[in-house]
């Protein structure tokens, strides 16, 4: 049986598809549909025109239940279920798979349309116990899953570095994809949902088409790589000139997001580079303030930055670190992981309990 794990979130639906070493051999109609599944979906690295595989992701001779294979990580927006549904049809995976392990938003949404449109049943999963499962899973099999950025404001020494996180215990675990959950971990069945906030990852894809006119998210990173925020935000310098040393706010502490953008004059001159750039500042220093009171609250020092907000985000990553270290002193450290919005449908393949 093929198996698979999906989540099935506010904005990208995130398939994983384990495929065994040895698949079995013979010539039943069951083994060549099984063949040709598999062939369909590790021949391609594109599926129609929104589904992706990432390539770079793929573990490969992981064990999963006792049987040897790879993972191969998918995804493509949630806005093309119905479109999904369809191919899986085409493909003829619902001669082969009755029930198949979803988590997220989705799973309840589109329930309905698995039963209907492809007689699949759903095993539905938690979210975020899923989250926690796959995290974990994949951080062990993988020597070089968990890393930090140093010196993260500096361009020439910044870099990435592996992280041992195989005593991870408590630490906070903040995802961001559409919204924001904010999980506090004290083992892997201990955990609770300590905040969150729904200005996250869709905040910042909507308000950046809003803004800029674009239309996707690697349109908006890459808009926001080229532009400079403090065109668009009042900085503390530009309300004293410089510092506020007594209570410790530098000069170029953003001191009101969006806040020169009152002057028709600046509004004139702003390029979408810079609002983009502004927007992915606003909306990832807010994240990091919050996690961080929620870091002290918890008494926990590493935060664990998940979510697919974060893909080819290195921006939003390098703020975050530098953020997490600067205003707790250096006490805190902001830790990120390779297979940053994939946990939650690995979870659910782990949950998995068996087919037909
Ligand atoms: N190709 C992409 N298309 C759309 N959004 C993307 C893409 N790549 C990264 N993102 C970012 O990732 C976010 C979604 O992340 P993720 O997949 O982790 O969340 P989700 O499961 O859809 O949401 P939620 O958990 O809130 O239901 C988007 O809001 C956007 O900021
Ligand atoms: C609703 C979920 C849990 C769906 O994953 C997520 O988008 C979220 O945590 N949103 C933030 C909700 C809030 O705490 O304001």
């Amino acid at each position: 049986m093929p198996w698979f794990g999906m989540d099935i979130g506010g904005t990208l639906c995130k398939l994983v598809y384990f495929e065994p070493r040895d698949i079995a051999q013979g010539e039943s109609e069951e083994i060549e549909i099984l063949k040709n599944i598999r062939k369909y979906l590790t021949k391609n690295s594109s599926y129609g025109k929104t589904g992706h595989r990432d390539t770079h992701l793929q573990m490969d001779n992981v064990v999963l239940r006792g049987v040897v294979g790879s993972i191969h990580f998918i995804r493509f927006p949630t806005s093309q279920m119905k479109r999904f549904l369809t191919l899986a049809n085409q493909k003829g995976m619902a001669k082969l798979v009755t029930t198949v392990c979803a988590t997220g938003g989705g799973a309840y949404k589109f329930e309905d349309d698995f039963n209907k449109h492809v007689n699949m049943n759903l095993e539905k999963c938690d979210e975020f116990e899923s989250l926690l499962k796959g995290l974990l899973y994949i951080d062990k099999n993988n020597l070089t899953e968990c890393y930090y950025w140093t010196n993260p404001t500096d361009e020439t020494k910044c870099a990435k570095v592996n992280y041992d996180f195989s005593k991870p215990y408590p630490f906070l675990l903040v995802n961001i994809g559409s919204g924001v959950s904010i999980l506090a971990v004290h083992s892997p069945t201990d955990y609770k949902r300590v905040s969150g906030t729904s200005l996250g990852g869709g905040t910042f894809l909507g308000l950046c088409c809003l803004l800029t006119g674009c239309n996707t998210f690697e349109e908006a990173i890459g808009l926001a790589a080229e532009g400079d925020h403090t065109n668009v935000d009042k900085l503390v310098r530009d309300i004293y000139g410089g510092d506020y040393a007594k209570f410790g706010l530098p000069g170029d502490l953003v001191a009101s997001s969006f806040g020169q953008m009152n002057s028709r004059d600046r509004r004139s001159k702003v390029k979408r580079q810079d609002l983009a750039r502004a927007t992915l500042v606003t909306i990832t220093n807010n994240i990091g303030s919050i996690a961080r009171m929620c870091a002290i609250q918890q008494n926990v020092d590493r935060v664990v930055f998940v979510g697919n907000f974060l893909r080819v985000n290195p921006i939003a990553m390098k703020l975050l670190a530098y953020a997490m270290e600067y205003w707790s002193n250096g006490s805190m450290k902001a830790l990120f992981l390779e297979h940053e919005g994939y946990f939650g449908a690995v979870g659910c393949l782990l949950q998995f309990h068996g087919d037909r």
